[in-house]
């Protein structure tokens, strides 16, 4: 079975709308976990956005030995203000694994993954690093991408393909290009001996369709539609609350 791991960014980004607590993203987790996830996803970005420093300590603190905990994020960001770096997160926290993305400063989202045969020199001392936390190490790769090997020789473990462009063309009705180009992608990763993970747009309406292409995939991570889809699939039992309340 694919495991699904919740990313919670989208929580952090309603409760820091207006500062305070709520929603929790504490009890957003164990409503996850209390519904049969596999896992819980964070990326903690330097300009604090959504996930901030304190709630991956505070998820760590509530998800170990309960749940897969997996951390995103650039490792070559530098620290900034209470943001310690990537590496020095995964220190503290020890979360099972650590997908590395290569994002730029004030990128909306992550929508690239990395060269793999290009930066493996300059990913050797992080994965190494990571390793020997006993994070499992996983690189965010576009769909498309080559040169697993090098990834292999690093040590590190998981590929994460990038399924934005998928989503999209799903989104678009013709999905077929796309789809193709992440289950070779796939094939070529576990050819050279990765797991796969796949994440980016992922949606009860798209995911059906990949899970099924890829066979062998190990997790997918989801935060944007599945946190949007749970409004809308509570959005009418908590309005019932309320009129409850006021009758
Ligand atoms: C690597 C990836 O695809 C996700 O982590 C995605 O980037 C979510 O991050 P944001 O919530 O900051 O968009
Ligand atoms: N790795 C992908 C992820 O964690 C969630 O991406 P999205 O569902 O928020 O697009």
């Amino acid at each position: 079975m694919t495991l699904l791991s919740v990313n919670l960014n989208k929580i952090a980004v309603l409760r820091n709308s207006r500062g305070g607590n709520e929603p929790d993203i504490a009890r957003a987790a164990a409503t996850c976990i209390e519904a049969g996830c596999g896992g819980i996803t964070v990326h903690p970005r330097p300009d604090l956005r959504h996930v901030r420093p304190n709630d991956v300590r505070l998820l760590a603190s509530i998800l170990r030995g309960r749940v897969e905990y997996n951390i995103e994020g650039n490792p070559f960001a530098p620290p900034r203000g209470e943001y310690p770096g990537l590496i020095a997160l995964a220190r503290e926290v020890r979360p099972t694994q650590v997908t590395l993305v290569p994002d730029s400063d004030g990128q909306i989202t992550s929508d690239h993954g990395f060269e793999l045969a290009q930066d493996a020199e300059r990913l050797r001392p992080v994965v190494d690093q990571l390793r020997q936390l006993g994070c499992r190490v996983s690189l965010f790769v576009d769909p498309g991408a080559t040169g697993f090997e090098h990834a292999v020789a690093l040590g590190v473990q998981r590929a994460e393909i990038y399924t934005g462009p998928y989503a999209h063309a799903f989104a678009e009705g013709d999905a077929k290009e796309q789809l193709e180009l992440c289950v070779e992608t796939a094939r070529r990763a576990q050819q050279a001996g990765l797991a796969v993970n796949a994440g980016h747009d992922l949606s009860q309406a798209n995911l059906g369709t990949l899970r099924v292409a890829i066979p062998g995939l190990a997790e997918v991570s989801i935060g944007h539609a599945l946190i949007g889809e749970a409004l809308y699939e509570g959005l009418a039992n908590t309005v019932r609350n309320y009129l409850q309340i006021l009758r």
